[in-house]
Order: structure tokens, then sequence, then C-alpha cells
């Protein structure tokens, strides 16, 4: 840990050298030098690898186990880190997501003070930001669940196609019972499903989407486990079989055009879930994925604002946190 001492204006702690980080707050429990550090390998990192939706899906992951109704950490589950034990990342909703965590366990090791909830959840958003989305409002400083008998138990994340495990009678009860559980919104609903703008369904990790469509078989970019071929970088496994189906076109880009397709239904290669579907079919829904549609600005000015919701779901702060780099 650095050492700490009182900034000469407002006497709070902040760490040293102040001219590096002018205005952060810090505490014992945090280090923020740390974080300043793995923030700046992962954005570069990420950029260079094109695996920023699988780390979006990972940082989602971890964080929508979340209960509100549960009052106890870490049982309540959300942004804990618990994701990379065997229990829950052998869910079926996390298949594939084992390679997320292979992709930034070495990194992690560079960085032993930062937690794990913090690594997934600032690799996110710096992948939403390095794909040309919006910079998120990012607080760091969360605690580890630290052992697998504290993994939240199985069926907390959506299904993405009837018959719904729940019990839901289609695809809007679905979601406003998950996420409603999350203490989130039907605008958070519309405008975090804009993840979707990023990536692809393969059927042999989620069961949906095409083994391989014109976009991504020639798509922008390497698939999200594609190997490359920097030394110094961890290595990940060779992209196996199925190249998926994106959502969009350019599915290595944040922008709005997930809304777009998934209003137009213009092309056959592209996918579209019932629960992307339902956002323009659902009377509440509807507006607001109506208005991402058309307004981009509109769209990252509220995908960070609820992004950061997800990325603080259930968070238990370390003293003195959370803090902002
Ligand atoms: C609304 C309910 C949601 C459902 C039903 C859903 C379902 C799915 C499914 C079935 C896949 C394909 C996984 C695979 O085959 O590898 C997927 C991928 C993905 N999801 Fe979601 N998702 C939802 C919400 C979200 C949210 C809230 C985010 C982030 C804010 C997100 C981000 C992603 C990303 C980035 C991928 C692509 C992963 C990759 O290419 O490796 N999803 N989702």
């Amino acid at each position: 840990m650095q050492a700490l001492k009182r900034h000469p204006a407002s006497g709070t702690r902040t760490a040293r050298p102040a001219s590096r980080r002018p205005c952060v707050r810090v505490c014992a429990a945090v280090n923020v030098e740390q974080l300043t550090a793995l923030r700046q390998e992962l954005f570069s990192y990420i950029n260079s690898r094109g695996c920023n939706p699988i780390i979006v899906r990972l940082g989602w992951h971890d964080s929508g186990t979340y209960n509100k109704d549960i009052a106890e950490w870490p049982a309540r589950g959300g942004a804990n880190g618990s994701i990379r034990f065997k229990p829950e990342i052998d869910h079926g909703a996390n298949k594939g997501l084992a390679i997320a965590l292979g992709i930034l366990g070495p990194i992690k090791k560079r960085y032993p003070d930062v937690s794990h909830a913090d690594l997934y959840q600032m690799a996110s958003a710096v992948a939403v930001e390095a794909a040309g989305g919006p910079k998120i409002p990012m607080r760091y400083g969360r605690k580890d669940a630290t052992s697998p008998d504290q993994c939240s138990p199985d069926g907390n994340l959506p299904g993405a196609a009837h018959p719904f495990a729940d019990g839901s009678a289609d695809a809007a009860e679905h979601l406003r019972r998950v996420f409603y559980r999350m203490g989130l919104n039907d605008q958070d609903i519309v405008v975090l499903s804009g993840g979707h703008t990023l990536g692809r369904a393969r059927p042999e990790r989620s069961g949906f989407g095409e083994v391989s469509t014109k976009y991504t078989a020639v798509g922008p970019g390497t698939s999200s486990a594609s190997p490359s071929g920097a030394p110094d970088r961890p290595v990940t496994p060779k992209p196996v079989g199925q190249l998926g189906q994106s959502w969009t076109v350019n599915w290595l880009e944040f922008d709005n055009s997930y809304f777009k397709e998934i209003k137009e239904k213009r092309d056959a290669d592209l996918l579209v879930l019932e629960t992307d579907a339902v956002l323009f079919e659902d009377a509440k829904f509807r507006p607001y994925a109506e208005k991402y549609a058309t307004d981009q600005a509109a769209f990252f000015a509220d995908y960070a604002t609820s992004h950061q919701k997800l990325s603080e779901l259930g968070v238990e702060w370390e003293e003195g946190g959370p803090v902002s780099i």
C-alpha cells in the first residue's frame, strides 16, 4: 500500500505524489496507483486484442446475480468477483466466460491490491470506452467474495427465449422480473440491452445464434477469443469452431446500431433474440428503444449512467471507498 499524506488545502487524505493525481479520493484500503496503472494497461490491451465483447459480458455476469431483497453480503450477489470460482463460472449462463477469466487472470497478478471485482468492472467499462462508447463514471474499492461457497445460486441471470425458467409468460415479464430483482428499472433494461451492439452469440456457448454469418466470417476484427502475437501478453485459447452471429454489422464498435437493427430487422444475418425484439414491442420499453435508435448521444449518456449502476450492484466497499480515479 502506498503512503498517505494530508492534502494541504482540504485536510483530506490523498496519495503521494499528489502531482500525479490532482483530485482523487484515496483510502488506505484502495491502491489508487495500481488502479490507475491497471486501467491504462487494460485500455491498450483490450483495444489491441478486440476482446471487448466477452469482457463486457464478464462484468455484467458478475454483477447481474444481485438480489436486492437479500441484505447480507456477499449472499446478496452482485459485483463481488464470485464469478471466478468454479461453481459460478460453471453456471449454464456463463458458458464461454472462462475465456475472459483466462484473459484477465495474468493481468491481475501484476496488480495484487486490486480486487477481482474491481478488475472485472473496470475491464468492462474500459472495453466499452475503447470500442468507441461512453466513458463510464466508475468507482472502485469493491470487496471480493473469498471462497466458492460464497457464489450466487444458478439461475439469476436472464434467459433469452421462452420457455423462461422463472415461468414468465413472455420476454417483457421475464426481463422485468430479473432486472427489478436487481433494483433496476425499464430504462435500465432497454439501455443496458444496448450492450449487444458489441459481440456475438454462438450455439456452442449459449445455444443462440448461427455458427457463422457474413459479418462474423469476415468480421470487423478478431474473434473475442482469438490469439494475438504479442509474447508478453496473456495467452488466450485459439478460436474454436464457431464464429457466431452478431447483433450488428460492426460488432466491435460501440454505437447505437443495435437499436437501429433490432427495430428494422432488415437482415437475417443479424441476431434478434426474443429479449431484444421485445424492446420495440412492449409499450413501456418502446419509447426508450425508439429514442436510442435515433439519438446516439442520448443512448451514450443513459448507458453510462445505467452501466455505473450495474457495476455497483450489491457492492460492499472497502474501508474509505468508493474511490474515483
Ligand atoms: C437483457 C437480458 C440479456 C440477455 C437475455 C442476454 C443474452 C445474451 C446471450 C444469449 C449472449 C450470447 C452468448 C454467447 O453465445 O457467447 C449474449 C452475449 C453478450 N451479452 Fe447479453 N444478454 C442480456 C443482457 C446483457 C447486458 C445487460 C449486457 C451488458 C451491458 C450484455 C452484454 C453482452 C455482450 C457484450 C455479449 C457478447 C459476448 C461475446 O461476444 O463474447 N448482455 N447475451
